[in-house]
Protein backbone atom coordinates (compact mmCIF):
# COMPACT_ATOMS: atom_id res chain seq x y z
CA UNK A 1 0.00 0.00 0.00
CA UNK A 2 1.60 3.09 -1.05
CA UNK A 3 1.85 5.50 1.86
CA UNK A 4 0.15 9.01 1.04
CA UNK A 5 3.36 11.26 1.44
CA UNK A 6 2.92 14.84 3.51
CA UNK A 7 6.42 16.01 2.13
CA UNK A 8 5.75 19.93 1.16
CA UNK A 9 7.56 21.40 -1.66
CA UNK A 10 11.00 19.16 -0.07
CA UNK A 11 10.78 16.93 -2.24
CA UNK A 12 14.06 17.47 -3.64
CA UNK A 13 16.02 14.58 -2.46
CA UNK A 14 16.75 13.28 -5.49
CA UNK A 15 19.17 11.26 -3.78
CA UNK A 16 16.71 8.44 -2.37
CA UNK A 17 17.44 5.38 -5.02
CA UNK A 18 14.76 3.41 -4.25
CA UNK A 19 11.30 4.68 -2.61
CA UNK A 20 8.13 3.25 -2.86
CA UNK A 21 5.68 4.73 -4.98
CA UNK A 22 3.80 7.72 -2.95
CA UNK A 23 0.64 8.97 -3.87
CA UNK A 24 -0.20 12.59 -4.03
CA UNK A 25 -3.77 13.75 -5.31
CA UNK A 26 -3.58 15.28 -8.18
CA UNK A 27 -4.96 18.76 -7.42
CA UNK A 28 -2.07 18.62 -4.95
CA UNK A 29 0.48 18.13 -7.80
CA UNK A 30 -1.28 20.77 -9.85
CA UNK A 31 -1.38 23.42 -7.04
CA UNK A 32 2.55 22.55 -6.03
CA UNK A 33 4.37 23.61 -9.49
CA UNK A 34 8.05 22.53 -9.69
CA UNK A 35 10.48 22.22 -6.28
CA UNK A 36 13.45 20.72 -6.80
CA UNK A 37 17.12 20.74 -7.11
CA UNK A 38 18.74 19.27 -10.27
CA UNK A 39 21.56 17.19 -9.09
CA UNK A 40 22.95 14.26 -10.64
CA UNK A 41 26.47 12.86 -11.19
CA UNK A 42 25.88 9.80 -13.52
CA UNK A 43 27.84 9.65 -16.64
CA UNK A 44 27.87 6.94 -19.35
CA UNK A 45 31.50 6.26 -20.78
CA UNK A 46 32.65 7.75 -24.17
CA UNK A 47 34.07 5.25 -26.60
CA UNK A 48 35.67 6.33 -29.54
CA UNK A 49 34.20 5.37 -32.85
CA UNK A 50 34.91 5.14 -36.26
CA UNK A 51 35.46 8.45 -38.06
CA UNK A 52 32.10 7.53 -40.38
CA UNK A 53 30.28 7.59 -37.07
CA UNK A 54 29.33 9.95 -34.82
CA UNK A 55 31.11 11.29 -32.11
CA UNK A 56 31.60 13.18 -29.09
CA UNK A 57 34.59 15.54 -29.83
CA UNK A 58 33.51 16.00 -33.37
CA UNK A 59 33.17 19.89 -33.32
CA UNK A 60 36.01 20.22 -30.70
CA UNK A 61 37.91 22.31 -33.89
CA UNK A 62 35.09 24.01 -35.40
CA UNK A 63 33.29 24.87 -32.35
CA UNK A 64 34.92 24.12 -29.07
CA UNK A 65 32.08 26.24 -27.23
CA UNK A 66 28.98 24.46 -28.65
CA UNK A 67 27.82 23.04 -25.45
CA UNK A 68 28.55 26.07 -23.37
CA UNK A 69 26.01 28.16 -25.96
CA UNK A 70 23.48 25.44 -25.92
CA UNK A 71 23.36 24.84 -21.86
CA UNK A 72 23.53 28.79 -21.44
CA UNK A 73 20.01 28.88 -23.47
CA UNK A 74 18.73 25.48 -22.16
CA UNK A 75 19.71 26.90 -18.24
CA UNK A 76 17.54 30.21 -19.21
CA UNK A 77 14.37 28.53 -20.33
CA UNK A 78 14.60 25.85 -17.84
CA UNK A 79 14.07 28.53 -14.84
CA UNK A 80 11.89 30.60 -16.96
CA UNK A 81 9.26 27.79 -18.59
CA UNK A 82 10.21 24.33 -17.10
CA UNK A 83 7.40 23.05 -19.63
CA UNK A 84 10.97 23.22 -21.84
CA UNK A 85 12.65 20.62 -20.28
CA UNK A 86 9.75 18.00 -21.51
CA UNK A 87 8.65 19.98 -24.75
CA UNK A 88 12.14 19.42 -25.85
CA UNK A 89 12.76 15.60 -25.04
CA UNK A 90 9.43 15.03 -27.07
CA UNK A 91 10.19 16.83 -29.40
CA UNK A 92 14.25 14.74 -29.80
CA UNK A 93 12.27 11.42 -29.70
CA UNK A 94 9.52 12.64 -32.44
CA UNK A 95 12.42 13.75 -34.50
CA UNK A 96 14.15 10.71 -34.06
CA UNK A 97 11.54 8.11 -34.75
CA UNK A 98 10.80 9.87 -38.40
CA UNK A 99 13.60 9.73 -40.70
CA UNK A 100 16.33 9.67 -38.35
CA UNK A 101 18.03 12.11 -35.88
CA UNK A 102 17.65 14.91 -38.44
CA UNK A 103 16.27 17.54 -37.33
CA UNK A 104 13.35 16.69 -39.79
CA UNK A 105 10.74 17.71 -37.32
CA UNK A 106 12.02 21.08 -36.90
CA UNK A 107 11.18 22.14 -40.93
CA UNK A 108 7.82 24.35 -41.70
CA UNK A 109 5.46 23.53 -44.11
CA UNK A 110 6.17 25.63 -47.30
CA UNK A 111 3.40 28.60 -47.49
CA UNK A 112 1.07 27.70 -50.50
CA UNK A 113 2.76 24.42 -50.89
CA UNK A 114 0.69 21.25 -51.31
CA UNK A 115 2.24 19.06 -48.66
CA UNK A 116 2.52 19.42 -44.96
CA UNK A 117 5.91 19.09 -42.80
CA UNK A 118 6.08 16.74 -40.51
CA UNK A 119 5.30 19.07 -37.50
CA UNK A 120 2.06 20.18 -38.82
CA UNK A 121 1.16 16.09 -38.84
CA UNK A 122 -1.78 15.52 -36.56
CA UNK A 123 0.24 13.46 -34.04
CA UNK A 124 2.53 16.48 -33.61
CA UNK A 125 0.45 18.85 -33.22
CA UNK A 126 0.73 19.00 -29.70
CA UNK A 127 4.26 19.15 -29.35
CA UNK A 128 4.91 22.46 -26.97
CA UNK A 129 6.20 25.69 -28.68
CA UNK A 130 8.32 25.52 -26.03
CA UNK A 131 10.65 22.33 -27.59
CA UNK A 132 11.08 24.66 -30.82
CA UNK A 133 11.79 27.96 -28.90
CA UNK A 134 14.50 26.10 -26.75
CA UNK A 135 16.22 25.15 -30.31
CA UNK A 136 15.53 27.98 -32.48
CA UNK A 137 17.45 30.40 -29.32
CA UNK A 138 19.79 27.59 -29.05
CA UNK A 139 20.46 27.28 -32.93
CA UNK A 140 20.72 31.59 -33.18
CA UNK A 141 23.32 31.66 -30.46
CA UNK A 142 25.69 28.73 -32.07
CA UNK A 143 25.43 30.59 -35.21
CA UNK A 144 26.59 33.97 -33.75
CA UNK A 145 29.77 32.33 -32.49
CA UNK A 146 29.98 29.48 -35.09
CA UNK A 147 28.35 30.36 -38.47
CA UNK A 148 27.52 27.53 -40.43
CA UNK A 149 29.16 24.55 -38.21
CA UNK A 150 26.74 22.93 -36.56
CA UNK A 151 23.89 20.72 -37.58
CA UNK A 152 20.17 21.58 -35.93
CA UNK A 153 19.86 18.27 -35.08
CA UNK A 154 23.05 18.29 -32.97
CA UNK A 155 22.01 20.97 -31.39
CA UNK A 156 18.04 19.06 -30.42
CA UNK A 157 20.14 15.86 -29.23
CA UNK A 158 22.71 18.14 -27.23
CA UNK A 159 18.69 20.67 -25.61
CA UNK A 160 17.56 17.13 -24.92
CA UNK A 161 20.39 15.87 -22.56
CA UNK A 162 20.98 19.38 -20.78
CA UNK A 163 17.03 19.35 -20.54
CA UNK A 164 16.84 15.81 -18.28
CA UNK A 165 19.79 16.57 -16.74
CA UNK A 166 18.77 20.26 -15.70
CA UNK A 167 15.39 18.05 -14.23
CA UNK A 168 17.08 16.07 -11.99
CA UNK A 169 18.09 13.23 -14.77
CA UNK A 170 21.31 11.94 -15.56
CA UNK A 171 23.99 13.52 -17.59
CA UNK A 172 25.47 11.67 -20.49
CA UNK A 173 28.09 12.77 -23.54
CA UNK A 174 26.19 13.68 -26.55
CA UNK A 175 28.10 11.90 -29.81
CA UNK A 176 27.38 14.68 -32.66
CA UNK A 177 28.14 14.94 -36.13
CA UNK A 178 24.40 14.09 -37.64
CA UNK A 179 23.58 16.59 -40.80
CA UNK A 180 20.19 17.99 -40.95
CA UNK A 181 16.98 16.21 -43.16
CA UNK A 182 16.23 17.26 -46.46
CA UNK A 183 12.91 15.49 -46.46
CA UNK A 184 10.03 16.43 -43.59
CA UNK A 185 6.11 15.40 -44.88
CA UNK A 186 3.84 14.96 -43.00
CA UNK A 187 2.57 11.86 -44.46
CA UNK A 188 5.57 10.01 -43.11
CA UNK A 189 4.66 10.86 -39.34
CA UNK A 190 1.24 8.52 -38.31
CA UNK A 191 3.19 5.28 -38.63
CA UNK A 192 6.27 6.07 -37.60
CA UNK A 193 5.22 7.36 -33.84
CA UNK A 194 3.39 5.22 -31.14
CA UNK A 195 -0.01 5.96 -29.69
CA UNK A 196 -1.13 6.56 -26.07
CA UNK A 197 -3.34 3.17 -27.00
CA UNK A 198 -0.72 0.45 -28.77
CA UNK A 199 -0.60 -2.11 -27.60
CA UNK A 200 2.90 -3.63 -26.52
CA UNK A 201 3.78 -5.56 -29.21
CA UNK A 202 2.68 -2.61 -31.71
CA UNK A 203 5.36 -0.80 -29.43
CA UNK A 204 7.85 -3.39 -29.67
CA UNK A 205 6.92 -3.65 -33.48
CA UNK A 206 8.00 -0.02 -34.06
CA UNK A 207 10.97 0.10 -31.74
CA UNK A 208 12.45 -2.92 -33.22
CA UNK A 209 11.62 -1.50 -36.98
CA UNK A 210 14.39 1.36 -35.30
CA UNK A 211 16.95 -0.81 -33.62
CA UNK A 212 15.79 -0.90 -30.52
CA UNK A 213 14.88 -3.62 -28.25
CA UNK A 214 12.02 -4.23 -26.08
CA UNK A 215 14.54 -3.00 -23.14
CA UNK A 216 14.95 0.01 -24.39
CA UNK A 217 11.34 0.36 -25.00
CA UNK A 218 10.99 -0.12 -21.17
CA UNK A 219 13.76 1.98 -20.22
CA UNK A 220 12.65 4.96 -22.88
CA UNK A 221 9.03 4.99 -21.20
CA UNK A 222 10.78 6.49 -18.41
CA UNK A 223 10.84 9.56 -19.95
CA UNK A 224 7.34 10.01 -19.15
CA UNK A 225 8.48 10.40 -15.64
CA UNK A 226 8.16 13.78 -16.47
CA UNK A 227 5.50 15.96 -18.78
CA UNK A 228 2.15 15.65 -18.67
CA UNK A 229 -0.59 14.35 -21.42
CA UNK A 230 -4.03 16.09 -22.67
CA UNK A 231 -7.12 14.22 -21.25
CA UNK A 232 -7.85 12.86 -24.86
CA UNK A 233 -4.82 10.57 -24.63
CA UNK A 234 -6.38 8.55 -21.88
CA UNK A 235 -10.01 9.59 -21.44
CA UNK A 236 -11.52 5.88 -22.64
CA UNK A 237 -9.54 4.45 -19.56
CA UNK A 238 -11.84 6.46 -17.56
CA UNK A 239 -15.39 5.98 -19.18
CA UNK A 240 -15.21 3.27 -21.42
CA UNK A 241 -12.19 1.11 -21.73
CA UNK A 242 -12.28 -1.54 -24.69
CA UNK A 243 -15.75 -0.66 -25.52
CA UNK A 244 -16.88 -2.25 -21.89
CA UNK A 245 -18.53 1.16 -20.79
CA UNK A 246 -16.27 0.49 -17.68
CA UNK A 247 -13.23 2.20 -16.33
CA UNK A 248 -9.50 0.25 -17.24
CA UNK A 249 -9.53 -1.86 -14.18
CA UNK A 250 -5.79 -1.59 -13.81
CA UNK A 251 -6.33 1.97 -12.45
CA UNK A 252 -6.26 3.11 -8.95
CA UNK A 253 -9.27 4.56 -7.48
CA UNK A 254 -8.12 7.63 -5.98
CA UNK A 255 -6.16 8.56 -9.48
CA UNK A 256 -9.20 7.77 -11.37
CA UNK A 257 -11.46 10.00 -9.23
CA UNK A 258 -8.53 12.80 -9.97
CA UNK A 259 -8.62 12.05 -13.24
CA UNK A 260 -12.09 12.44 -13.85
CA UNK A 261 -12.44 15.18 -11.90
CA UNK A 262 -9.94 16.97 -14.71
CA UNK A 263 -11.38 15.06 -17.62
CA UNK A 264 -15.15 15.07 -17.40
CA UNK A 265 -16.74 12.21 -19.89
CA UNK A 266 -18.26 15.00 -21.92
CA UNK A 267 -18.02 18.48 -22.62
CA UNK A 268 -14.60 19.31 -20.93
CA UNK A 269 -11.54 21.52 -22.16
CA UNK A 270 -9.23 20.21 -24.32
CA UNK A 271 -6.53 21.93 -23.24
CA UNK A 272 -6.36 20.54 -19.93
CA UNK A 273 -3.58 18.09 -18.78
CA UNK A 274 -2.45 15.34 -16.24
CA UNK A 275 0.89 14.30 -15.38
CA UNK A 276 2.35 11.66 -16.62
CA UNK A 277 4.36 10.70 -13.27
CA UNK A 278 1.12 11.89 -10.24
CA UNK A 279 4.28 11.74 -7.75
CA UNK A 280 6.90 13.77 -9.15
CA UNK A 281 6.06 15.55 -12.28
CA UNK A 282 8.83 17.91 -12.93
CA UNK A 283 11.88 15.67 -11.81
CA UNK A 284 13.53 13.13 -13.59
CA UNK A 285 13.76 10.03 -11.07
CA UNK A 286 12.44 6.52 -11.50
CA UNK A 287 9.16 6.67 -9.61
CA UNK A 288 7.48 6.03 -12.70
CA UNK A 289 8.42 2.49 -12.51
CA UNK A 290 7.24 2.22 -9.35
CA UNK A 291 4.09 4.44 -10.14
CA UNK A 292 3.60 1.52 -12.78
CA UNK A 293 3.87 -1.21 -10.22
CA UNK A 294 0.67 0.91 -8.10
CA UNK A 295 -1.59 1.59 -11.57
CA UNK A 296 -0.52 4.80 -11.27
CA UNK A 297 0.23 4.82 -14.78
CA UNK A 298 -1.37 7.27 -17.59
CA UNK A 299 -1.50 6.17 -20.82
CA UNK A 300 -2.48 2.19 -21.48
CA UNK A 301 0.71 2.02 -23.07
CA UNK A 302 2.54 2.72 -20.03
CA UNK A 303 0.77 0.76 -17.74
CA UNK A 304 0.77 -1.83 -20.41
CA UNK A 305 4.65 -2.59 -19.61
CA UNK A 306 3.99 -3.81 -16.40
CA UNK A 307 1.05 -6.32 -17.21
CA UNK A 308 3.45 -7.61 -20.21
CA UNK A 309 5.36 -10.75 -18.77
CA UNK A 310 8.15 -10.06 -21.06
CA UNK A 311 8.36 -6.39 -19.76
CA UNK A 312 7.53 -6.46 -15.64
CA UNK A 313 9.93 -8.27 -14.32
CA UNK A 314 12.52 -4.67 -15.93
CA UNK A 315 9.35 -2.63 -14.58
CA UNK A 316 10.04 -3.95 -10.91
CA UNK A 317 14.11 -3.49 -11.17
CA UNK A 318 13.78 -0.30 -12.61
CA UNK A 319 11.37 1.08 -9.37
CA UNK A 320 13.71 0.25 -7.08
CA UNK A 321 17.14 1.54 -8.54
CA UNK A 322 17.47 4.80 -10.03
CA UNK A 323 20.88 4.27 -10.64
CA UNK A 324 20.27 1.41 -12.93
CA UNK A 325 17.74 3.54 -14.33
CA UNK A 326 20.20 6.26 -15.14
CA UNK A 327 22.64 4.03 -16.48
CA UNK A 328 19.98 2.64 -19.00
CA UNK A 329 18.66 5.44 -20.05
CA UNK A 330 21.52 7.36 -20.93
CA UNK A 331 22.58 4.26 -23.24
CA UNK A 332 19.66 3.91 -24.80
CA UNK A 333 19.19 8.01 -25.66
CA UNK A 334 22.51 7.57 -27.39
CA UNK A 335 21.05 4.57 -29.12
CA UNK A 336 17.58 6.81 -29.95
CA UNK A 337 20.05 9.67 -30.85
CA UNK A 338 21.84 7.68 -33.29
CA UNK A 339 18.56 6.33 -35.59
CA UNK A 340 19.02 7.44 -39.24
CA UNK A 341 21.89 9.80 -39.29
CA UNK A 342 22.73 11.37 -42.33
CA UNK A 343 26.23 12.44 -43.12
CA UNK A 344 27.37 14.56 -46.27
CA UNK A 345 25.96 16.55 -48.36
CA UNK A 346 24.51 14.06 -50.51
CA UNK A 347 22.08 12.89 -47.66
CA UNK A 348 22.04 15.69 -45.60
CA UNK A 349 22.44 19.60 -45.28
CA UNK A 350 23.26 22.05 -42.82
CA UNK A 351 20.74 24.58 -42.07
CA UNK A 352 21.42 28.42 -41.03
CA UNK A 353 17.24 28.58 -40.03
CA UNK A 354 16.21 25.19 -38.93
CA UNK A 355 12.77 25.65 -39.71
CA UNK A 356 13.77 26.10 -43.40
CA UNK A 357 15.86 23.70 -46.11
CA UNK A 358 18.95 25.00 -46.44
CA UNK A 359 18.71 25.15 -50.60
C1 LIG B 1 6.68 4.10 -25.91
C2 LIG B 1 5.76 4.73 -26.56
C3 LIG B 1 5.32 6.12 -26.28
C4 LIG B 1 4.04 6.58 -26.36
C5 LIG B 1 2.82 5.76 -26.74
C6 LIG B 1 4.06 7.98 -26.02
C7 LIG B 1 2.94 8.79 -26.03
C8 LIG B 1 2.91 10.07 -25.51
C9 LIG B 1 1.73 10.88 -25.42
C10 LIG B 1 0.34 10.47 -25.91
C11 LIG B 1 2.08 12.06 -24.82
C12 LIG B 1 1.15 13.20 -24.46
C13 LIG B 1 0.99 14.19 -25.56
C14 LIG B 1 -0.02 15.24 -25.18
O1 LIG B 1 -1.16 14.92 -24.89
O2 LIG B 1 0.34 16.44 -25.19
C15 LIG B 1 3.49 11.98 -24.56
C16 LIG B 1 4.21 12.96 -23.93
C17 LIG B 1 5.57 12.87 -23.68
N1 LIG B 1 6.42 11.91 -24.14
FE1 LIG B 1 5.89 10.11 -24.86
N2 LIG B 1 5.33 8.35 -25.71
C18 LIG B 1 6.15 7.26 -25.87
C19 LIG B 1 7.52 7.24 -25.73
C20 LIG B 1 8.28 8.32 -25.38
C21 LIG B 1 9.72 8.36 -25.44
C22 LIG B 1 10.61 7.23 -25.96
C23 LIG B 1 10.10 9.59 -24.99
C24 LIG B 1 11.47 10.17 -24.86
C25 LIG B 1 12.58 9.49 -24.76
C26 LIG B 1 8.89 10.31 -24.62
C27 LIG B 1 8.84 11.55 -24.06
C28 LIG B 1 7.68 12.22 -23.74
C29 LIG B 1 7.65 13.44 -22.93
C30 LIG B 1 8.83 14.09 -22.24
C31 LIG B 1 6.31 13.84 -22.89
C32 LIG B 1 5.74 15.06 -22.18
C33 LIG B 1 5.66 16.23 -23.12
C34 LIG B 1 5.19 17.50 -22.47
O3 LIG B 1 4.74 17.51 -21.32
O4 LIG B 1 5.27 18.54 -23.17
N3 LIG B 1 7.80 9.52 -24.90
N4 LIG B 1 3.97 10.77 -25.00
CA1 LIG C 1 13.70 13.27 -38.09
CA1 LIG D 1 9.21 12.01 -11.92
Amino acid sequence: MPAPTSSSSSSSSSSSSSSSPRLLSLSFVFTCLLIFLPISLAKTTNTTRPPHQLSVNYYTKTCPQLEQLVGSVTSQQFKETPVSGPATIRLFFHDCFVEGCDASIMISTKPGGTELAEKDAEDNKNLRVEGFESIRKAKALVESKCPGIVSCADILAIAARDYIHLAGGPYYQVKKGRWDGKISKASRVPYNLPRANSTTDQLLKLFNSKGLTLEDLVVLSGAHTIGFAHCKQFISRLYNYKGTKQPDPVIDPRLLKALKMSCPEFGGNADIVAPFDVTTPFLFDHAYYGNLEAKLGLLASDQALFLDPRTKTLVQQLGKDKQKFFQAFSLAMDKMGSIGIKRGRRHGEKRKDCRLHAS
